[in-house]
């Protein structure tokens, strides 16, 4: 089970979530989220990073090129695009992705095309509000290119057994507050996070 550790705002934060054994960590580029990194900061970060850890670049809403210059300031690896307005041209985004499904029901899981998603709850204003997505929502459902994310914690990733699920991506729950992060509970839930089947 990979783990992606959302909305790092700082160096220490960065450095203790791959210590607690996260593979990504993401950085959001919303600016009225309170866990916004400017790109320079972002880049600052990414550079002290050691190798086989990628950095994510979240964006919501924006232009293809707006992304491309910003993922290539900041140095990401993969961009993860929220999209509700259908306004990016993915055959001229300069850098991987990762489309974020935001998920109200069980159609939103239908007809989807060959490739990775991050599966999250839909919440009426964007970001890591911590609300979760039924698990019902996901039986009998190839599992297998989706990342889990909304609302998690060490406790209930358990749930997870059996759904196989590539990954989970979790924010909130691991904070101490909102663009902060807690040492403890991030190698809290990564530990969970490996011991699901
Ligand atoms: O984190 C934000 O502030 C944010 C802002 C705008 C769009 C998305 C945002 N966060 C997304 C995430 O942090 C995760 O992908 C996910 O929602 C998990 O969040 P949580 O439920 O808090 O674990």
């Amino acid at each position: 089970m990979r783990v992606k550790i959302c909305g790092i705002t700082n160096l220490e934060d960065a450095l203790d979530a791959i210590n607690s054994g996260a593979d990504a960590l993401g950085f959001v580029f919303y600016e009225p989220s309170p866990r916004y990194i400017k790109p320079i900061d972002a880049r600052n970060i990414v550079e002290e990073l050691p190798p086989f850890i990628q950095s994510v670049g979240l964006f919501v809403n924006e232009t293809t090129e707006f992304i491309n210059k910003i993922s290539k300031e900041s140095k990401m690896q993969l961009v993860q695009i929220i999209d509700d307005e259908n306004i990016v041209n993915y055959d001229k985004l300069e850098v991987k992705h990762l489309k974020v499904l935001r998920v109200r029901n069980k159609e939103d899981l239908q007809n989807l095309k060959d490739e990775y998603y991050l599966v999250d709850a839909f919440v009426d204003e964007f970001g890591g509000a911590g609300k979760r997505l039924a698990l019902d929502l996901f039986k009998n459902i190839d599992c297998s290119k989706f990342i889990l994310a909304g609302g998690l914690n060490k406790d209930n990733l358990k749930e997870l057994n059996n759904f196989g699920f590539f990954g989970v991506d979790v924010s909130s729950a691991v904070e101490k507050e909102k663009g902060k992060k807690d040492k403890n509970k991030m190698s809290q839930f990564v530990k969970a996070a490996h011991e699901i089947a």
